[in-house]
């Protein structure tokens, strides 16, 4: 079978460069099979995959190519057998910088509008934990294949921060509002077989390879499709979300940094931070 693994910074360096200061396509791989045309991003930051800066700034970047070559499809998976995403890096929230918790928010934003809004067919494999940034992650692709034993959910409430209204919408539009209450106000966090009972995901399988051909499957749907009129279609079916977001974004990114700066916020994330540096 013809494979290439494409250093995605080849075609975007640009972009990237632009965007961040890390070193270049450190944290991901995107690779395309020539014969399906759909790609698999895989996640690849030890040990968690947090999403640093740098991190979101190759995932922007991954998704633009992703258009920009009209890929058939993309899969979202994890290069760790144990963690999907551990969602966003408590150490760039925890005592920012003024300015770069602000570019960061920002850059969380943009990466979240060019996923959920991308005309590109995507699917996850779940092939881990994934928390908070990390269930958004998921929740933005359309169709979710969850490895079994692990666990999903926005935990913001443990954590002591608020959810914000991108991730609200996004649980809501994936869970409906009730259920969506109910978890997030108080950072439930559901095993692979209680998220495929709420709805969360979509299928539960044994492990990565049987995730990934669900998750083929699933994309291979729209082989008979109009690319123009599905992408179309799926652009129509989000923009409600999309537009109310895109109206309030840099009141909700100067509201969050309020929010994130107190003096409260920062108390609990220090604590969540010690929690986990304890727990081994
Ligand atoms: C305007 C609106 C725009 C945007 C709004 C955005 C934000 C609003 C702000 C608040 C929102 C926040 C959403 C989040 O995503 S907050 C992050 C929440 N995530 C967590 O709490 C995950 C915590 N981690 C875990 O539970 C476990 O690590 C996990 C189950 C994922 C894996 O467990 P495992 O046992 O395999 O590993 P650990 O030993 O726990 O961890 C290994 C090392 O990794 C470090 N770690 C873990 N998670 C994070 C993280 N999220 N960020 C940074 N670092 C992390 C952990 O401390 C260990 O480090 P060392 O001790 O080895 O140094």
């Amino acid at each position: 079978m013809a494979f290439r693994t494409k250093n995605l910074f080849e075609k975007t360096t640009k972009l990237v460069r632009s965007y961040s200061s890390d070193k270049i396509y450190t944290h991901m791989s995107l690779t395309l099979n020539e014969q399906t045309g759909i790609a698999t991003l895989e996640l690849a930051k030890p040990p968690v995959n947090s999403m640093s800066f740098g991190f979101l700034s190759q995932l922007a970047a991954a998704v633009q190519q992703s258009e920009a070559d009209k890929y058939k499809g993309l899969i979202i998976t994890s290069r760790s057998s144990g963690v999907f995403s551990a969602g966003l890096d408590l150490k760039e929230l925890h005592h920012p910088d003024s300015d770069r918790i602000l570019n960061y928010l920002r850059r969380l934003q943009d990466v979240w509008f060019q996923l959920y809004d991308c005309s590109t067919p995507t699917a996850a494999v779940i092939n881990g934990h994934s928390i908070a940034g990390g269930c958004l992650l998921a929740l933005s692709c359309e169709y979710r294949v969850m490895v079994n034993s692990f666990k999903i959910g926005m935990n913001e409430a443990l954590v002591g921060v608020p959810v914000s209204p991108m991730f609200i919408a996004c649980m809501q539009s994936v869970i409906g509002q009730w259920e969506a209450e109910k978890a997030l106000l108080v950072g439930r966090l559901f095993t692979s077989e209680e998220a495929l009972g709420v709805g969360l995901v979509d299928e539960v399988v044994g492990g990565k390879s049987e995730g990934v051909c669900k998750a083929e499957g699933y994309l291979a749907g729209f082989r008979e499709v109009s690319a123009r009129a599905r992408g179309l279609s799926k652009r129509y079916l989000r923009q409600e979300v999309v537009r109310d977001l895109v109206r309030r974004r840099e009141e909700d990114v100067k509201k969050l940094v309020e929010i994130i700066s107190s003096r409260g916020v920062q108390d609990s994330l220090g604590e969540h931070l010690e929690r986990m540096k304890n727990k081994k």
